[in-house]
């Protein structure tokens, strides 16, 4: 389930994911809810990801509580160059620990890192409120696809595990992340 204020990308970066493209130019706010389907491929299994797009906007929101309990992972989205979005992030975190389920597996995304003139979030930031809560963390653009596939990847791959065999933890979420992920640059790395 993609969570976060309205406007910070979730629905473009559900469509980034399962299209590989990017709508630009009209900003159409999600009205309550909304999901797409995902067939990956996690370590030669097939797994159906349902992926639930939230209306970010206040009034939606007793709508979206329903379904945070059924939620098994949540992608917290903030906008890098939104700081009241970053600062929003501890109320959703607070919801989220009202709401969902007590083992949900967590993700904090800083989105829009390709913007690089109007960052007003530091990447350092984001680490910071990441690890405050034990949270694995990254910067992703929804407009170039950075860091897209590896959110939901690593994401399955965890929830993978868990169903599989929840006591042998081989798969390391945060080692997997910072294998594998692009810096915040969006460019000149790997
Ligand atoms: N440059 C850039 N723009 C983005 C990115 N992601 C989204 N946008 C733009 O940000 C605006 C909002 O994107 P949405 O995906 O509709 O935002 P949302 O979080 O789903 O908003 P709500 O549905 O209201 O909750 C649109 O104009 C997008 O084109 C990104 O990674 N980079």
């Amino acid at each position: 389930m993609l969570l976060g204020d309205s406007g910070v990308g979730k629905t473009c970066f559900l469509i980034q994911f399962k299209d590989g493209a990017f709508l630009s130019g009209t900003f159409l706010a999600t009205v309550g809810i909304d999901f797409r389907n995902k067939v990956v491929t996690v370590d030669g299994l097939k797994v159906k990801l349902q992926i639930w797009d939230t209306a970010g906007q206040e009034r939606f929101r007793s709508v979206t509580h329903a379904y945070y309990r059924d939620a098994q992972a949540l992608l917290l989205l903030y906008d890098i160059t939104s700081k009241t979005s970053f600062d929003n992030i501890r109320a959703w975190l607070t919801e989220v620990h009202e709401f969902a389920h007590k083992d949900v597996v967590i993700m904090l995304l800083g989105n829009k890192c390709d913007i690089t003139s109007g960052r007003v979030v530091r990447t350092e930031d984001g680490e910071s409120l990441a690890k405050d809560y034990g949270i694995p963390f990254m910067e992703t653009s929804a407009k170039t696809g950075v860091n897209v596939e590896l959110a939901f990847m690593a994401i399955a791959k965890e929830l993978k595990q868990r169903s599989s065999s929840p006591d042998d933890r081989k798969f390391q979420i945060y080692e997997y992340i910072e294998s594998q992920k692009k810096k915040s640059s969006c460019c000149g790395f790997l």
